[in-house]
């Protein structure tokens, strides 16, 4: 079995506390990312949405401009603000995810910058699945009114560990997606998250499980600190989830970062034990990316 993961990577996931003062966030940020570095992290982990409260209200008033790339600091303050925390951190960085206007099309997005530990943009992700959900009587959300998706599923190289791939949020709802990006050689899943206080409780901990359960790959969520007193209430828990879907760390609801090392020898011994990635039976399944199957008698 190739190694997918080289050597062991310190994954730190900050459940950051964002208020209404951009440039107030990205310090608070940046702070934090330090302070992760510092206790030996190499794969570092900001929210959705971090510069800016989450709400469809908020993403014109704090879109940003990503291209041409590389924006000026003046188009985007939180690339020039990632770029930096990465290069001082000398960790990766997968900035959470931030709204971008684009410029050409005039559309609005919810996009992840991931960085090298030199500054280097590695990476965009446009969140692909957009959440527009109404359970009624509990929460009506509907991304759609103002942003775009995405087309693409992002995977990166880490040169000294390996390959992984990031999504926002409701993309992890779409195991299509992470079974790709699975068989694709990825060791980790990497999400930014801001699932909130109904769907949170009943489906932040079994998505990520289950993601990792079915791929054998490590499976990270990484929320906002919850605020009550903002008008929608992330749920937290930020989480890590080994190869075997174990929850190895997870935070509370309040600012906090949680650490957990993550290793190839999991993904080799839960491949080993289990072998479902080289038992699958592709020929019996009908093909359903091209939509609904017809079922035949
Ligand atoms: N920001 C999001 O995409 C929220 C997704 C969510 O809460 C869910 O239940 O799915």
């Amino acid at each position: 079995m190739a190694d997918l993961l080289k050597k062991p990577v310190k994954l730190a996931l900050i459940q950051l506390a964002s208020g209404a003062d951009k440039s107030h966030n990205l310090s608070h940020a940046r702070s934090k990312v330090l302070a992760a570095a510092s206790q030996g992290a190499n794969l570092i982990v900001l929210p959705e949405c971090f510069n800016s409260p989450y709400g469809c209200d908020y993403f014109p008033q704090y879109a940003e401009t990503l291209l041409p790339s590389p924006p000026t600091a003046s188009q985007s303050p939180s690339f020039h603000a990632l770029a930096s925390m990465a290069r001082e951190s000398k960790a990766y960085l997968i900035g959470g995810s931030i709204p971008e206007l684009d410029p050409a099309t005039k559309k609005y997005h919810n996009t992840s910058l991931a960085f090298s530990p030199q500054g280097t943009l590695l990476a965009t992700h446009r969140k692909i699945h957009l959440f527009d959900i109404d359970i009624p009587g509990r929460i009506t959300f509907r991304e759609s009114e103002i942003l775009s998706p995405g087309n693409k599923i992002t995977i990166l190289d880490l040169p000294e560990y390996g390959r992984i791939a990031i999504a926002i949020c409701y993309d992890i709802r779409f195991p299509e997606l992470a079974m790709v990006a699975a068989r694709k050689g990825c060791f980790a899943l990497i999400y930014p998250g801001a699932f909130n206080t109904t769907t949170g409780p009943l489906h932040w901990r079994l998505q990520g499980q289950a993601r990792a359960m079915d791929n054998q790959v490590y499976v990270a969520l990484c929320s906002p600190a919850r605020d009550l007193r903002a008008s929608y209430h992330a749920y937290g828990h930020s989480l890590v989830c080994d190869p075997m879907a174990k929850v190895l760390a997870e935070a509370g609801e309040s600012e906090e970062t949680v650490f957990a090392e993550l290793r190839g020898e999991e993904i080799e011994s839960a491949r080993g034990g289990i072998p479902i990635d080289t038992q699958r039976r592709f020929e019996v399944y009908p093909d359903v990316s091209q939509g609904p199957c017809k079922f035949e008698e």
